[in-house]
């Protein structure tokens, strides 16, 4: 398979090492400097990019009839324009805020306490995300998953990184040297705690789904999440 990396950093290199150990070719590495020159030639697009560049990323990989999927977080103000112009291109696009199997399942597992603890008055939720100071945005879009899981869950409506009032979901975003990415849900009483956590110990994960996501949609065409690609929809 044919691959354009649109983002050539931290996570485009990795990316490129485990698609070659794959069998896959790279026919772009697209950074703030070069062009989208060969994009056509690509069987699929991978972004992972900058917030600020993401749409446009997406957007160039669509009009060349490729079909992409975007690991760049921060940009989504702009997901459903970009569903409305893939729908128009009749092309093929998936947005996963974290590619790693792990965290796929932990996606689970938090909907299903979510709705667990929503019967259970005396427990108060708020989360934790833990990355290194190298992120441009926050909360972080693993973050903002595991919020909206437990919004659509409970009676909690919305996630702020502010004081918390009894309805929203207090979210500490931490940036502290060189840490992957780590996500902690915690709900409290008066009495106790409940913590789940997923600690990535490196980018492999994420890089492994990428390219994962990225062979599962090469032929495909319509909107995607990685719970597609894992199969996870009604587990
Ligand atoms: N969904 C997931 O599983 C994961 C998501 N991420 C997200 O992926 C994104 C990238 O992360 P990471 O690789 O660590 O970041 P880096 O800062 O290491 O790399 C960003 C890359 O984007 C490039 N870039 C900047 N502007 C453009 C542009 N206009 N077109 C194409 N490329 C551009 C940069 O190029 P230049 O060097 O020229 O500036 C650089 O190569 C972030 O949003 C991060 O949050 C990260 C890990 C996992
Ligand atoms: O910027 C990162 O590094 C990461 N970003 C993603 C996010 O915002 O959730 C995924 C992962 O946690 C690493």
């Amino acid at each position: 398979m044919k691959i354009a990396l649109l983002g050539y950093g931290k996570m485009g290199k990795i990316i490129e090492r485990i698609a070659l150990e794959r069998g896959h070719e790279i026919v772009l590495r697209k950074t703030s400097e070069s062009s989208f020159n060969g994009i056509e030639k690509a069987d699929v697009a991978i972004d992972f990019s900058v917030p600020s560049s993401a749409v446009e990323n997406i957007k160039a990989a669509l009009d060349a009839q490729v079909p992409v999927i975007s690991g760049t977080t921060g940009w989504l103000e702009h997901y459903d324009e970009i569903t409305s112009y893939c729908n128009e291109q009749e092309g093929a696009f998936l947005y996963g805020s974290n590619f790693s199997l792990g965290v796929n399942i932990f996606f689970k597992l938090n909907e299903y306490l979510a709705k667990m603890m929503n019967q259970l008055e005396q427990y108060n939720v708020s989360m934790e995300e833990i990355h290194h100071t190298q992120k441009l945005d926050a909360p972080s879009g693993t973050a903002i998953s595991l919020a909206e899981g437990i919004i659509a869950n409970s009676n909690y409506t919305n996630w702020t990184l502010e004081q918390a009032n009894t309805q929203e979901i207090h979210i500490d975003a931490k940036r502290i040297d060189s840490v992957p990415g780590t996500h902690s849900v915690f709900y409290d009483s008066a009495i106790d705690q409940i913590e789940i956590k997923h600690t990535a110990h490196s980018r492999e994960g994420f890089a492994l789904g990428a390219v994962v996501a990225s062979e599962w949609i090469k032929d495909k065409k319509g909107i995607f999440t990685m719970q597609d690609v894992l199969n996870l929809n009604n587990k």
